[in-house]
């Protein structure tokens, strides 16, 4: 290959990109720059989008050093890193981090309102990156917050799709979804290098070969390939000089636009090929815990993982590189089974490529990958038919085939001709198609295996994947999920940060178990006089959003009651219903008096897969309530219900910080973890839950007099089910349940129309898969503990206080310790 030119210099490039002047007029210079030269429009004439599109990119200037010095020590030091492979980033707005990681805040607002412009009115301005659905999407982006922060070297990789996740609207109360067009006014954030496209192949067929080595390989023959173009953004560590790259791929056409065709006259056909390239990254799956098994989705898999392991091989690793120390090297973290077709891929670019044997390649692979598991719903664990994968990545399918039967030798020879064991263990299920186990594959070819809360993972090993641990026993580890306290404490709630800077001094964002010190303070009466003032604070803040956003608002007398998390059975929003219901019945029945009904807002926040009917019934059912309690006079404002659309991260920001009450209710031993739980708890408010997924965690370190913890622990379930669940039987048995859904059922909330709401009440009645009727009377008698609990002021504030001091664990910098330490061994490096 010829030797690369020498890179272009002058002495006026210095080695690394230079900041601008970090004060107030040297930031409006560059502004007025960016605005003038950048926006093309002068100061008076410029919208606000213009101001906003031109501050954002100056701050990119004040990153920018940091970033290249960043890929220049990295490229120095080739030291271990992260390959983050993640199908979903739910990153949020990016101004107000990045303004909190350089500390601009107060410059960039000054420097703005010398212009007579808000900084304010320009982060409004921003449009959040919804590249994701839930959990596992936000859990993504704090963990690369984190591992900037904490100088780790990281590239995250995924999918820029060019629609995120639906925006929701209500129409008469149900969901309807509208396309999420984020990248309509400009996106500041990202640095498209079509140069560095790589062509992705599909389809085709498989057959020997001989090499010009005169060995014989297998050569795949693909039928068709789509370009993948990155799109870098950055990833600022807060205030460590560190910037790490998040890389995004969209697809292409190879040849988008087929001139001949389009001659001839066939304009449709003419783009067809770029209509169909492009579909691959134009939308995110809106699946949340159950994937789609769609050709598409698979395409969009494989897309993105075979384009980020070519380019690490390609572009990060020196030309010469031995990769026999690609393990030295990196470790590729898989999220979820959603991008583990990169193992195949690895293999394939290993022998198939470079030439490599069979067995020194999988040496290497089996050291390059570690698995994340997110759940345990046995239908989210993801599947694909051979015919399909057969068909879209014949060479993987054949690479799979031989990991499976060299992995069932190995069972063979430990356990001998065990069938039975050797059908449950197969990468390849026979019934009821006959398709890959993508979470079998994973944990086959995966160094570690870890599930994202203790109690999760101990059902991993013992219930979800037993066979394996049983022949991995070492391969299995837990680390317990975590949230940045830089976006949701410093930024979304800055009047409790200020008050704990105050009182325990600096430190503790980049050392959450600081927060500790803050213990004593419960028992001071003015700080938690102050901390009070924190929280009403909150409420007159998400009052004022929420008014102009949706309309409503909220008392800030009121207890603020907050469930938000996507719609799933499993997560029981219907339990916090039938308490809603049976609070409304108990006050219009006259047998509670409304005057002793602690005043109480339940906020809900959910979205729903387009797909999933009966989550989608229980929202029409939640704002069909809302409107009756919260316009019946006989309530006396006591009991309000508001559900603001398209909950979403910057909305996250604002309700979360004003929350009294956090709802994690989901049955135990189907949340996995749950990261909501852990920012309400940063963020003072009190836990009532199950013992599931990372409760158990918060509870035990919170303490239980700090926790309304209820209902079955896991193993009551699993014993409840083994048994036979006869929801009704609950039903017949406790008046209180009856009443409430004999109300719904009566058309109460349907204009008297009895059929509205049926098939949530029968589902109820006679399904109930996740036990709803089973903890209604635990719960409800949780939630009057909760009431007499709030009437104590001061307990209340204590208890809170202590929430917050004892939760610092729950930071994903101590998650990202964990990864390294059991996982990874990627240390800090500069
Ligand atoms: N997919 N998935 N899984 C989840 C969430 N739904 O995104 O991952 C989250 C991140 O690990 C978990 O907290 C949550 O319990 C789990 O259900």
């Amino acid at each position: 290959t010829p030797s690369a030119p020498p890179a272009p210099t002058h002495p006026l490039a210095l080695a690394t990109v230079t900041a601008p002047p970090t004060s107030v007029d040297g930031f409006v210079r560059e502004f007025l720059r960016e605005l003038n030269f950048g926006q093309g429009v002068s100061l008076q004439a410029s919208t606000v989008n213009d101001q906003y599109l031109a501050l954002a990119r100056t701050v990119r200037h004040y990153l920018m050093a940091r970033w290249s010095e960043t890929l220049r020590r990295q490229r120095e030091t080739q030291s271990k890193g992260v390959a983050y492979l993640s199908a979903e980033y739910l990153l949020g707005r990016q101004l107000g981090n990045a303004l909190l990681a350089t500390d601009l805040t107060e410059i960039v607002a000054d420097g703005l309102s010398q212009c007579g412009i808000e900084l304010a009115d320009l982060r409004a301005q921003e449009v959040e990156p919804g590249l994701g659905n839930g959990g596992l999407g936000r859990l993504a982006a704090c963990f690369i917050d984190s591992l900037a922060t904490m100088s780790v070297p990281c590239i995250g990789y995924g999918i820029r799709y060019e629609y995120g996740i639906f925006r929701q609207t209500f129409v008469e109360g149900r969901q309807v979804e509208q396309p999420d067009s984020w990248l309509a006014l400009g996106a500041p954030w990202e640095f498209p290098h079509p140069e560095n496209a790589r062509r992705i192949s599909f389809g085709g067929s498989v057959a020997d070969h001989t090499d010009d080595d005169g060995v014989v390989r297998r050569r795949w023959t693909p039928a068709w390939d789509v370009n993948a173009l990155p799109y870098n953004y950055m990833v600022p560590g807060y205030r460590n000089g560190r910037v790490n790259t998040l890389r995004l791929w969209r697809a292409q056409a190879t040849d988008a636009f087929d001139l001949k065709i389009f001659n001839s006259g066939d304009y449709e056909e003419a783009v067809r090929a770029q209509t169909f390239a492009e579909n691959i990254s134009k939308v995110l799956y809106p699946e949340d815990s159950t994937p789609q098994g769609k050709e598409l989705r698979l395409q969009q898999q494989y897309f993105f993982v075979a384009a980020s392991i070519g380019d690490f091989i390609d572009q990060q690793l020196p030309e010469d590189f031995d990769l026999a120390q690609l393990p030295e090297r990196i470790i590729f973290q898989l999220n979820d089974t959603h991008p583990v077709i990169g193992v195949p891929e690895l293999m394939r670019v290993l022998v198939d490529e470079k030439r490599l044997e069979w067995g020194a390649a999988w040496e290497i692979t089996k050291k390059c990958f570690a698995y994340t598991c997110h759940t345990l719903l046995p239908e989210a664990l993801e599947v694909w038919s051979v015919d399909l994968l057969g068909r879209l990545l014949p060479r993987h399918l054949e690479i799979i085939y031989r990991i499976n039967e060299e992995f069932l030798a190995e069972v063979r020879e430990r356990f001998g001709d065990d069938e039975l064991r050797i059908r449950r263990m197969s990468i390849i299920a026979e019934h009821p198609e006959r398709s890959v186990r993508m979470a079998y594959l994973a944990t086959v070819a995966g160094a570690k295996v870890n599930g994202v809360a203790e109690l999760h993972s101990q059902l991993l090993r013992d219930k979800v994947l037993p066979d394996f641990h049983e022949f991995y026993p070492g391969k299995f580890t837990n680390v317990t999920n975590g949230i940045t306290p830089r976006r949701f404490v410093r930024l979304a709630n800055p009047s409790l940060s200020e008050l704990i800077t105050d009182t325990i001094g600096v430190g503790w964002l980049t050392d959450l178990e600081r927060l500790r010190g803050l213990e004593p303070f419960a028992e001071d009466e003015e700080f938690r006089a102050r901390f009070r003032a924190v929280k009403a604070g909150n409420k007159r803040r998400l009052d004022a959003v929420l008014r102009e956003r949706d309309g409503v608002g909220v008392h800030d007398d009121h207890l603020l009651d907050v469930m938000v998390k996507r719609l799933h059975e499993y997560k029981r929003q219907s339990l916090k219903l039938l308490h809603i219901v049976t609070t409304y019945d108990k006050i219009v029945s006259g047998e509670v008096d409304v005057a002793d009904v602690t005043p109480r807002t339940v906020i809900f926040g959910a979205k729903a897969a387009p797909g999933y009917k009966m989550a989608k019934e229980i929202i029409h059912l939640i704002n069909a309530v809302g409107e009756t309690v919260n316009n019946d006079p006989r309530v006396q404002d006591r009991l309000k219900v508001i559900f603001p659309p398209n909950y979403n991260v910057t909305l996250a920001e604002k309700v979360i910080p004003a929350a009294d009450l956090s709802e994690q209710i989901s049955l135990a031993g189907k949340e996995a973890s749950g990261t909501g739980n852990m920012k309400f708890a940063l963020n003072g408010a009190l836990t009532i839950g199950t013992d599931d997924g990372a409760n158990v965690e918060i509870r035990q370190l919170v303490g239980d007099d700090n926790f309304f913890l209820f209902g079955m622990l896991e193993p009551e379930v699993e014993d409840l089910q083994t048994r036979g669940y006869v929801p009704s039987s609950f039903y017949e048995a406790d008046a209180d349940l009856r009443r409430a859904i004999d109300l719904i059922a009566s058309g109460a909330f349907s204009g008297g129309d009895r059929a509205t709401f049926e098939p949530v009440v029968s589902n109820l009645l006679y399904e109930d898969r996740f036990m709803v009727l089973a903890d209604y009377a635990a719960y409800i008698e949780a939630q009057a503990a909760v009431d007499a609990a709030y009437a104590d002021t001061e307990r209340w504030t204590r208890a809170a206080i202590l929430n917050v001091a004892r939760s610092g664990f729950f930071s994903s910098d101590r998650s990202m310790r964990d990864y390294i330490d059991r996982i990874w061994a990627t240390p800090p490096s500069f």
